[in-house]
């Protein structure tokens, strides 16, 4: 792939049996792979020799060259400019000539608006270098050097570390892993090398867990606002399959474990998990009970001697249970109701465990599972929390599930944005660009202005669990969180349905430029049905925050 060619070289291979073109002043041999371009090897011939950059850019985008670069690229041109090896990451500060005098853009208030008189200088508040592509509403904007009360250098740390794995191992095979149904176990595992896992918990960075240390960001120094950060990079990759494969049962069936199992039981199985050797998922739901949790009928009884509870039962759309090695499984051990649930810690090597793939609309390399128990002998020493008082565990839960849904819905929000953005700039039709038409930028703004809202909605409850304790949070922030839920995931579909008609035929179809809106648009109902469907949400928003402001004095 180090070659040097002229034009005048490889206009000289234009034939099928050697077929070169250039694309960006790289050269590519594509002799043996136009049998299989999925485009066609006639659309190829045509171009063969010659500089075929505009027909590739207006079919493609960045994922494919990157894919099949080491594969197809037999050198560059001779006129390639020197400087033009571009790292992985897009640049995190602004070109050179941006900082020319006469080039600066000075922004100047239009006639109407406040303009802002600046507040005291938080040093905190300082804004961050530039990050990423710049498109407004594209990334939060204090990646694009907007202040924020909450982000600092840490954060841009661990956003570049986790962005530049993203770019080089990840993204360019988020389609083949989604339609294969499975992500290689290896990626599960360098999450727990690279100390991700222990740093997605909603608890202080647990060393006395793991060895495992997150490269850019002190364990002492890893906060809320980190784990937010780190789950929204991981949801760039436009897959809710590939964000629950890797988290969708870790990141709510450890932490009750961590916060309310028994210390033996805890130091027993909690640090092979994070290592990323083994998994965990959380068996909640079942055939007939969603999300009325305090219905459910999964049974476990006491042995004789006191010693085990046998539990038969099923549990289904359950994340992740087909590779599980654990089930942090809510069962029945008392009379009806919320009174009689209790948390169990179900291992596979029990024996008395099934599980079943489902077939889904969406999330496809989740592993959504239906699990059987039949007889399963469970020590009463990996009961989670007190018998019959699962439900508490079971709520505080929710605050931490939910807020994980709502980043990675904001998110895919922002990926259905920027990918319409992005194509609105390249494709014409009428004569125009997309972007030159009103009825789409109508449809950019809508998208735009519902993901900025939620967003720093999502920053302010961030913070306030930061500040509060995990009861307090149940109680005070879990209307709200479950009202910005049902603003995230109806903000999602919004996004998806709107992008989708940006893309037209493109994300009707599978694979190729509308790749990520399809597949997004699948996967909106796995956000708005579970965790608390819409409906719920909506409801439990207004309930709880009249019941908390009831108790706080509120004046009718
Ligand atoms: C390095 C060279 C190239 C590679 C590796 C490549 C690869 C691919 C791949 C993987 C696809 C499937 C769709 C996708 O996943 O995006 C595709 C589709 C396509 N390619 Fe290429 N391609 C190359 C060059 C070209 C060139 C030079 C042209 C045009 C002259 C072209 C025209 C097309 C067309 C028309 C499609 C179908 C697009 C659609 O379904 O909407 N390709 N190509």
């Amino acid at each position: 792939m180090s070659g040097i060619f002229s034009k005048t070289d490889v206009s000289s291979h234009n034939k099928p049996d050697s077929l070169w073109i250039i694309v960006d002043d790289d050269v590519y041999d594509l002799s043996k792979f136009q049998d299989e371009h999925p485009g066609g090897k006639k659309i190829l011939q045509r171009v063969a020799g010659k500089d075929a950059s505009k027909q590739f850019w207006k079919y493609h985008n960045e994922g494919i060259l990157k894919k099949y670069q080491k594969q197809l690229q037999v050198g560059s041109l001779d006129s390639k400019p020197k400087a033009a090896a571009t790292p992985p990451t897009p640049p995190a500060t602004p070109p050179p000539q941006a900082a020319k005098n006469e080039d600066k853009v000075v922004p100047k208030a239009e006639p109407g608006t406040v303009s802002a008189t600046p507040g005291p200088a938080l040093s905190e508040a300082e804004p961050l270098d530039m990050f990423g592509d710049l498109i407004p509403g594209g990334d939060p904007n204090w990646y694009q050097s907007y202040h924020s009360a909450y982000f600092t250098q840490s954060h841009a740390d661990l956003r570049a570390e986790v962005r530049e794995w993203m770019e080089a191992d990840i993204m360019p095979n988020i389609t083949e892993w989604d339609e294969a149904k499975k992500v290689p176990d290896s990626v599960y595992k360098a999450m727990g090398e690279k100390g991700y896992l222990a740093g997605l918990m909603g608890v202080h960075y647990p060393t006395q867990l793991t060895d495992r240390k997150v490269k850019s960001v002190e364990p002492a120094k890893w906060d809320l606002f980190h784990e937010m950060l780190l789950t929204d990079e991981l949801s760039r990759s436009g897959s809710g399959g590939f964000v629950w494969n890797l988290i969708g049962g870790f990141g709510i069936g450890c932490p009750p474990v961590v916060k309310h199992g028994k210390k033996a039981l805890v130091d027993r199985i909690v640090p092979g998990i994070l290592a990323g050797d083994k998994r965990i998922c959380l068996a909640i739901t079942e055939p007939d009970a969603g999300s009325d949790v305090a219905n459910l009928t999964c049974e476990a009884k006491l042995s004789e001697d006191g010693k085990h509870y046998i539990v038969n039962g099923e549990k289904k759309w359950i994340t992740n249970g087909v590779w599980s090695d654990y089930f942090t499984t809510a069962v029945r051990t008392g009379g009806e109701g919320m009174n009689g649930v209790s948390v169990l810690l179900i291992e596979r090597d029990f024996g008395g465990v099934s599980t079943r793939k489902m077939d889904c609309q969406g999330v496809w390399s989740s592993g959504t599972t239906y699990v059987t128990f039949e007889d399963v002998k469970v020590p009463v020493e990996n009961l989670v929390g007190k018998e019959n008082q699962g439900f508490k565990v079971i709520m505080t839960n929710f605050n931490h599930e939910r807020i994980g849904i709502i980043i990675q819905c904001l998110r895919f929000s922002r990926v259905c944005y920027e990918e319409s953005m992005k194509y609105a700039h390249k494709r014409r039709t009428f004569g125009k660009k997309l972007i030159e038409h009103p009825v789409i930028r109508l449809k950019l703004a809508h998208m735009f202005r519902q993901i900025e809202a939620s967003y720093a909605w999502l920053e302010n409850m961030i913070f306030q669990c930061q500040r509060m304790n995990e009861v307090e949070a149940m109680l005070k922030l879990g209307g709200a969180i479950a009202g910005l839920k049902a603003q995230a995931t109806t903000t999602f579909e919004f996004c998806a349905r709107e992008a989708s008609q940006i893309f037209g035929g493109l994300s009707y179809s599978r694979g190729g430029q509308g790749a990520k809106v399809e597949r997004l648009y699948r996967d909106v109902r796995a956000y708005a049905i579970p965790g608390g469907s819409e409906e719920i949400m909506l409801d439990l928003s207004i309930r709880q925050s009249l019941r908390v402001h009831k108790a706080l004095g509120m004046k009718l």
